[in-house]
């Protein structure tokens, strides 16, 4: 069955609600894109068309009006007034955990969204921000079809050595165990993949999602088989503001020496990292221009880190045959594809330093052992799709 009308998606982060709209009669084409940010202290609001034109640029006076309800009821509004023919067809969220349960994407329903919520000891922190607009919809529009895509999904195939701590085993039975985030990205990558190198597509590939929040997901024939994320988003590569792996031990100090539970999950998620180590942003490209030395030396340690944890997913894999770049940093900064590449040159990977330059497709020379490529992520497509195919299925 095909469909008519759009579909939007949400994907609902601790500060922004960013949205995109999708036209399911024209093969999903993406017709608009925007988000409310700021939520907590001075929401702004915009909005651009697939030209890039600005279809609204707002901002609130205050937080207080930014309630999710309230915001919500203003964005489907807004969205209601801009669609073509038939009408909105369904709302497509990004939910960061599945937990165990869900390895596909499912209709919301009253039942689904309590189970969905009752995941939340698994992530405090992002969990409750995904389910509040869920409930918002279903409130304002209590007829509108809302789908869950989650973050985890992707990673259902990981095998069980791969998601496993070392801990005891009533532990690892409560669900103690590394999921994996970013998992729309990865599917979407994988896809493009698929279309774009077929044959490296069936391969050994490492996927390299760099943005504010950053990981790696190994796969072999389009399959996810290990990735550095692992019970929480904190693990794996350094990222803007959070840590990436480190000894527990330290954390066990911290504990000791007079830091609350609070402290230090505000140390690991939002003062570490990129912005930790430099003492100046999260950002690469205020890192790049930068000359101070400690903005170099938390790009290195980035770069080190990155190429550090790509080696162990080389191991995962035996060995390697496509390492793909996507998200803010991946796609945009040829600084650090350069260098994380140059780090790998044992491995026979040769980069095509022009290519890298342009930001071209491929950024590897024909005599390279590692085919490097760099793909634009799309993880509202991917939503978009799945909402789309569960419309579909009816
Ligand atoms: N031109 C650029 N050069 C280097 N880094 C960039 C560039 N553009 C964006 N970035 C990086 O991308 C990051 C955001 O990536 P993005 O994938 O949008 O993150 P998220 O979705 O996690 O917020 C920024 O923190 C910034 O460091
Ligand atoms: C899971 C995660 O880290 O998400 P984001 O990159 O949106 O912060
Ligand atoms: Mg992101």
């Amino acid at each position: 069955m095909s469909r008519t009308g759009s579909i939007l998606t949400l994907n609902a982060g601790s500060s922004s609600v960013k949205f995109a709209l999708f036209d399911a009669g024209r093969d999903l084409h993406q017709s608009m894109r925007g988000e409310i940010e700021s939520l907590s202290s001075v929401p702004h609001f915009h909005a651009v068309d697939d030209q890039g034109r600005v279809l609204i640029e707002r901002r609130w006076e205050k937080a207080d009006n930014a309630s999710y309800p309230h915001v919500i009821e203003e964005l489907l509004t807004f969205i209601e007034s801009h669609l073509g023919k038939g009408g909105l067809a369904a709302v497509g969220h990004r939910i960061v955990h599945g937990g165990e349960a869900y390895s596909a994407p499912v209709k919301l329903t009253p039942k689904t969204i309590d189970a969905i919520e009752a995941l939340t000891p698994l992530d405090p922190l992002h969990l409750p921000l995904n389910v509040a607009p869920i409930r918002a919809v279903a409130e304002a529009r209590p007829k509108l079809t809302q789908v869950a895509c989650f973050d985890t999904a992707f990673h259902h195939t990981i095998p069980k050595v791969a998601h496993s701590y070392a801990i005891p085993r009533e532990l690892s039975d409560k669900g103690l165990r590394a999921y994996g985030f970013h998992g729309l990205s990865y599917e979407y990558i994988a896809g493009q993949l698929k279309e774009l190198a077929p044959d490296l597509a069936v391969g050994r590939v490492i996927i390299a999602h760099l943005g504010a929040g950053a990981s790696l997901c190994a796969l072999r024939n389009g399959q996810s088989i290990a990735t550095t994320m692992g019970f929480s988003a904190l693990d794996g590569l350094m990222m803007a503001t959070r840590s990436g792996i480190i000894d527990p031990g330290v954390l066990l100090y911290l504990g000791r020496h007079g830091y609350n539970f609070k402290q230090i999950e505000d140390l690991l998620y939002h003062k570490s990292g990129l912005l930790g180590v430099s003492g100046i942003s999260g950002d690469v490209r205020d890192l790049l221009a930068s000359d101070k030395p400690e903005a170099r030396e938390a790009l290195d340690l980035f770069a080190y880190r990155l190429a550090w944890e790509i080696g162990a997913l080389i191991s995962a894999l035996g060995g390697l045959d496509g390492l793909v770049f996507t998200a803010g940093i991946g796609e945009h900064s040829a600084e650090i594809r350069a260098d994380v590449c140059a780090r790998l040159a044992w491995l026979g990977l040769r980069l095509d330093a022009w290519a890298n330059k342009a930001h071209a497709g491929v950024i590897s020379l024909g005599e390279s052992a590692v085919a490097v490529r760099v793909i634009p992520t799309n993880e509202e497509a991917m939503i978009a799709h799945h909402t789309l195919g569960l419309l579909q299925k009816g």
